[in-house]
């Protein structure tokens, strides 16, 4: 590269078809491309783009070989609106991986990304504070000033939350749109030259048609294309899944430009994914996959709680049940643990909306399938926390309980639909003292979540009314695990952070009230370990202490 007066000169060696591109490009203010070709042009191929974007997403072009593949420049400028838990990390790895692109995630929230340009990032995932130190300030940018760099971008990722509607038609059930349609009405409205515009958000079956008449109704002779590309990572867990995922999705218009942009973005992410992993099919099938997948991923957990329920009254063991219906290869192993259920931001939101969508498309039966996912989640935690209540001579009134780990899994701090705010009101209404303690999640947090209203929609188990005043007096935040356990009757675990599995329990039942009750809403503890210390232990699906056993059986 060598600087010209007035705007940079990038001259990048282009191959394709086994013929040699010199190109020249001119990259002035807002980042806009000019190309000024030496030799006759191979790209008219991507003529229906508009110039600017036709020439950079030409320049990204890759040429693979067996999966191997060698690296033009780009000059590629991607935006991602939404600095949330999977825009800033998608976004991170993407700018790590593609050095050559310039990737700014912008958001509305002034304070997330206040923070995602500070030392404390706003979301808690393994290792990304490595990746966005590496390329913060080099190639990835975070900024409130949403407008520009969509003004300046030629992709456009569009990763806003998506909640479930809690007013009006299809409260409840259905997605609640309002942030995407201002996004996409900001984008027709600043946009200035044709963009790939990308759904990352889940969203139902058929947003991008809605996406494409508010951009094509504003769009001033501008063109758009509209591609799905849903996200698979799982919180906790997120980097390794952005640089190993099983497959990457994109969905696209079946037209010649809609094929084109599917190319241009599946060579973004062919920087660092086996082409053979990256699944290109129509933007319903996008669409539609990633709701699929999270109810079927769903369903797995509420079978394998369901069966808990059930070795819990039989006397078998989900742990054994689980490993011999997992050996079989039709089946699997993974996602069988039992637990005191599912939670975070997106399967209960998806199989809502899922339901929402086939009774609005006439398959009641289907949707009464799915629907019964989500009971049965409800279920296992109101059962569990009345198995706590039952245990302890069916009163917890006045009684400390400790609780253990408030995040929805391990190695995150998100608390979104966690299992704990249900079973901690559960609690709570039952006039219980809780102490509770994460490694990660803030008091403020924990008092935010458990004064907010449940949304109901049509459970038939009864949720815990929750009374915002208990909290305040009932709830107690602690730093650690002994503090929280110190005089305590029972103890709870509710994330399977590692960090409980190596807790001192001797030390632990010394300070306990007695008898001492551990309830393992995870399954991660020892249990003849701790029944040797000498707690009455309740561990998911597991054979009943006889303690337990003489105790009312629970609903
Ligand atoms: N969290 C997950 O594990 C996960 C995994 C896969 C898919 N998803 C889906 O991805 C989407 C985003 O999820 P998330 O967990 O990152 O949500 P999030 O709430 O953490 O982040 C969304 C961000 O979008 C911002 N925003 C809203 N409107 C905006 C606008 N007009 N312009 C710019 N920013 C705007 C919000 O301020 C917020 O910071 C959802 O549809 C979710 O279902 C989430």
């Amino acid at each position: 590269m060598r600087k010209a007066s007035g705007c940079d000169v990038n001259v990048y060696l282009y191959q394709r078809e086994n013929r040699h591109l010199l190109c020249h490009f001119h990259r002035f203010r807002h980042n806009k491309l000019f190309c000024f070709l030496t030799h006759s042009s191979p790209l008219a191929h991507l003529s229906s783009l508009s110039p600017s974007l036709s020439l950079a997403l030409a320049h990204s072009q890759v040429s693979r070989n067996k999966g191997k593949r060698t690296q033009n420049q780009k000059m590629v400028k991607i935006c991602c609106l939404g600095a949330g838990y999977v825009g800033g990390p998608t976004m991170a790895v993407m700018a790590l991986k593609c050095p050559e692109i310039e990737v700014a995630v912008v958001d509305i929230s002034e304070p997330r990304i206040n923070a995602w340009n500070s030392d404390k990032l706003p979301i808690y995932e393994p290792g990304l504070d490595d990746v966005v130190k590496q390329c913060r300030g080099r190639n990835l940018f975070f900024s409130t000033d949403v407008e520009k760099h969509v003004f300046e971008s030629d992709i456009v990722f569009v990763s806003v939350n998506t909640p479930t509607k809690t007013q009006g038609l299809g409260a409840g059930k259905a997605a609640d749109l309002t942030y995407w349609e201002s996004a996409a009405r900001m984008i027709a409205d600043v946009s200035k030259s044709s963009k790939i515009v990308v759904e990352k958000s889940t969203v139902p079956v058929r947003t991008a048609e809605a996406i494409e008449k508010i951009l094509t109704h504003n769009s001033k002779g501008i063109e758009f294309q509209i591609l799905s590309n849903p996200e698979f990572l799982a919180e906790g867990t997120a980097i390794k899944d952005l640089y190993n995922p099983d497959r990457v999705l994109i969905g696209g218009r079946d037209t010649p430009a809609g094929q084109k942009a599917i190319e241009a973005l599946r060579d973004v992410y062919a920087h660092w994914v086996p082409v053979e992993q990256i699944i290109c099919t129509n933007l319903w099938s996008a669409e539609l996959s990633k709701l699929a997948a999270n109810a079927f991923l769903a369903q797995r957990i509420s079978s394998v709680n369901a069966m808990s329920a059930l070795c819990e009254a039989t006397g078998a063991d989900v742990t054994q049940v689980a490993h011999a219906v997992g050996t079989d290869t039709r089946i699997g192993p993974k996602f069988l643990n039992a637990s005191v259920g599912f939670g975070g931001s997106c399967f209960q939101k998806d199989i809502l909306n899922l339901i929402y969508i086939c009774e609005c498309n006439g398959l009641p039966e289907v949707a009464n399938y799915w629907k019964q996912v989500v009971k049965v989640n409800d279920y296992q935690k109101i059962r569990f926390a009345n198995r706590v209540v039952s245990s302890m001579f069916n009163t917890v009134s006045g009684k400390k309980i400790a609780i253990l780990g408030f995040a929805f899994k391990k190695d995150t701090g998100d608390t979104r639909e966690t299992p704990a705010i249900d079973v901690c009101n559960r609690l709570v209404a039952d006039k219980a003292k809780l102490s509770i303690y994460d490694p990660q999640v803030s008091e403020e947090q924990m008092r935010k979540d458990l004064s907010m209203a449940r949304f109901d929609w049509d459970h038939k188990v009864p949720l815990p009314q929750y009374k915002a005043e208990g909290v305040s007096e009932q709830v107690s935040v602690v730093s650690d695990a002994y503090e929280a356990s110190k005089d305590a009757h029972g103890l709870c675990v509710l994330t399977e952070w590692d960090e409980f599995k190596s807790l001192d329990f001797k030390r632990i039942f010394d300070g306990m009230q007695k008898p001492a009750f551990v309830f393992d809403g995870r399954n991660i503890l020892d249990a003849e370990k701790l029944r040797e210390i000498g707690f009455i232990v309740y561990s998911i699906g597991k054979p009943l202490d006889s303690w337990l056993k003489d105790m009312p059986s629970v609903a």
